[in-house]
């Protein structure tokens, strides 16, 4: 659907370099990172609000974008900026989505609150309303739990998974490695200008003399080591701390 080659962006100092990313149709992928890593830069790029200094993007699909403060100054209503934003997308008549998805999100006010009214959340919900509003074949979204309450938590996982399953693909940012997990099929960080897939660690505790021979371990006390290791090199780390001797303490996600 999308995909990003040898991406580079310089602003003065280079902020990403040779970043590749794939987003195929019904993916969801998050990324995560510190912050000014290049997450919203990524995005952006993404989204072709801004163009890469080097490397290509390839692929048209239609694209949803919320970026990480969604400019909402205007007078104009919430739905009467959902349906200028429709006819611009070439699609007539929206009155019906618009105040479905401005009702699920629960929009303070309702959809007749003008913009320049709302608080941060509420803005940030019809910055999600207008990126859903005409199903595009790929929504990207900025950080799009940030200022939102509790239950459009619960609604804004709905929809993505929604966006899913009609096909369509969603890249959005997160702080927390958790929450990303929690919402995308994969999770990818921005570090040091690179992206590399973030896998998921399962916490393993061993308890043995002598040295623990394994990369993974993040934790040591007394006779005992901690593990962080690859869901995938689970199996291969558990027989091979029994082969050596150690004991299986604990084993969580
Ligand atoms: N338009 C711009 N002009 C100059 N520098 C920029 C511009 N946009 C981003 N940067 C710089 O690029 C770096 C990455 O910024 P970016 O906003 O992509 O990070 P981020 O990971 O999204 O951060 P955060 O988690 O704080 O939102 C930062 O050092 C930032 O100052």
């Amino acid at each position: 659907m999308i995909r990003l080659r040898g991406v580079g962006k310089r602003y003065g100092r280079l902020v990403l370099a040779g970043v590749d990313l794939e987003v195929p149709r019904g993916a969801v992928i998050g990324i995560v990172g510190d912050n000014g890593s290049g997450k919203s830069t990524l995005l952006r790029i993404l989204a072709r609000v801004s163009r890469p200094s080097s490397g290509t993007v390839e692929g048209t699909p239609s694209i949803g974008y919320v970026p990480d403060r969604f400019p909402a100054s205007t007078r104009m209503s919430a739905l009467a900026y959902l349906r200028h934003l429709g006819r611009i997308s070439g699609v007539s008549d929206v009155d019906d989505r618009a105040t479905a998805l401005l009702a699920r999100l629960a929009l303070a006010g309702g959809p007749r609150t003008q913009l320049r009214r709302l608080s941060k959340g509420n803005a940030q919900k019809v910055g999600l309303a207008q990126a859903l509003l005409t199903d595009p074949d790929l929504v990207v979204l900025d950080e799009p739990w940030s200022g939102l309450d509790p239950a459009a938590h619960g609604v804004l996982a709905e929809l993505i998974a929604e966006t899913r399953e009609r096909g369509a693909s969603v890249v959005f940012t997160a702080h927390d490695d958790e929450l990303a997990r929690q919402h995308a099929t994969r999770v990818f960080r921005v570090a040091e200008g690179g992206l590399r897939e973030s896998v998921s660690a399962v916490r393993i505790v061993l308890r043995g003399s002598g040295a623990a021979p394994w990369p993974e371990v993040v934790a040591r006390k007394g006779d005992q080591v901690e593990l962080a290791v690859a869901t995938e090199d689970v199996d291969k780390v558990l027989l091979e701390a029994l082969r050596l001797g150690w004991s299986v303490l604990a084993v969580a996600r």
